[in-house]
């Protein structure tokens, strides 16, 4: 008896069937997981050749909403490391400029700049429009816009009082809306830029307590996915965080109101550092491409050869126009 023999009576003995062939489903499904494996494996590797250039922080001016306090102060520090001019942008001045400072212990050369900004992002857009032409004056064109300023509220539906829905909605999606729409033309006309939208795991999933908080941090996500739809072919790049519990001043503002139930269902996804969340969010920032970006990449290609598609249609029309 051959080796070769030997060893297929020990398997088929060992899994109590009469002829090797029978295993030829088994052999199957290892053939195509083998192969689903090595797709997989190849999309890894190809993902930084098909993506775009990371953005150079070094140079690039960042403004950072909700930049004076908590997870928006973190991410300032952590732009301002890697050589960046940044914005602050928050309503106190007096914690606007103890931010200043604190983000200012961190330059890497004698030129960085950071500009505080007191506005209101949520309650009129023309006043948001002027603060953000007064900063890319000062510090030249966006490059990279973080809407972090957000606040949170937890309690029973019921006992939430009415006027927060509203407020939430307010602060933390149009208060996203309007310093987004006052860049976007300036990284249109540039063909280049980045957006990043801090949500919440609360923006992933409704929990009890966050009746009016979820929603607000929901729409971001609806935003963020239609925008990009919109802006890939001018090559600017959207992002959204969905932090857990970080240990802030707002989450201790919050916890002062928190139910049980809340607080319970939190505590299984724990409490991060702001520090920590803000490496994670600026490096997902910049790096526009893990493996599952490339995936949905594949996904979403087609959609987008329409949407570049009708913009060099409306673009031949318009110099048609103009000729006639
Ligand atoms: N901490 C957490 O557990 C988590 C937080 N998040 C989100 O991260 C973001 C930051 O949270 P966190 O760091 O805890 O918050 P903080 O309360 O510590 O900081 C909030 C910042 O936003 C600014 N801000 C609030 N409202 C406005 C407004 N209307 N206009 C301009 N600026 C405003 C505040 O300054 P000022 O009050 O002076 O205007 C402050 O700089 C929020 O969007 C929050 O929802 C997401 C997941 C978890
Ligand atoms: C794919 C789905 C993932 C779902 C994860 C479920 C985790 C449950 C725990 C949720 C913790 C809620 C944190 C809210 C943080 C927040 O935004 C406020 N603290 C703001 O102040």
């Amino acid at each position: 008896m051959s080796s070769e023999e030997a060893f297929s009576s020990t398997i088929t003995d060992w899994l109590f069937i009469n002829s090797w062939w029978l295993l030829l489903p088994f052999i199957m499904l290892l053939v195509v997981a083998a192969f689903i494996v090595a797709f997989v494996l190849l999309l890894y590797m190809i993902s930084p050749l098909i993506s775009p250039k990371p953005l150079k922080l070094n140079g690039a001016h960042v403004v950072v909403t909700g930049g004076s306090s908590g997870i928006g102060k973190c991410i300032a520090v952590e732009c301002y490391r890697q050589g960046a001019f940044i914005t602050l942008v928050a309503r106190d001045e007096d914690k606007l400029l103890q931010a200043k400072k604190e983000v200012e212990k961190f330059a890497i050369n004698d030129k960085q700049v950071v500009l505080c900004i007191s506005v209101d992002v949520s309650s009129d857009y023309s006043q948001v429009e002027n603060v953000i032409k007064q900063a890319q004056e000062k510090l030249g064109p966006v490059d990279m816009l973080v809407n972090c300023a957000g606040t949170s509220i937890s309690g029973k539906f019921e006992e939430v009082e009415v006027d927060r829905f509203k407020k939430l909605m307010e602060v933390n999606y149009l208060g996203s809306v309007y310093p987004t729409r006052a860049v976007i033309t300036t990284m249109k006309e540039r063909r280049m830029g980045r957006i990043m939208f801090v949500s919440s795991q609360a923006g992933q999933i409704g929990l009890f307590g966050y009746t009016a908080y979820s929603p607000s941090k929901f729409a971001l996500r609806g935003l963020a996915e239609s925008l990009q739809m919109e802006i890939k072919p001018y090559n600017i790049y959207v992002t959204v965080a969905y932090p857990p519990d970080t240990d802030t001043p707002g989450l201790a503002e919050e916890n002062k109101t928190k139910p049980l139930e809340t607080r319970l269902i939190s505590e299984t996804s724990g409490v991060c550092q702001p520090d920590q969340v803000a490496k994670i969010v600026v490096r997902d920032a910049i790096v526009t491409m893990g493996l599952f970006r490339t995936i949905a990449l594949f996904y979403l290609g087609s959609f987008d050869s329409i949407v570049r598609r009708c913009m060099i249609q409306r673009e031949q029309s318009k110099t048609a126009d103009k000729r006639e």
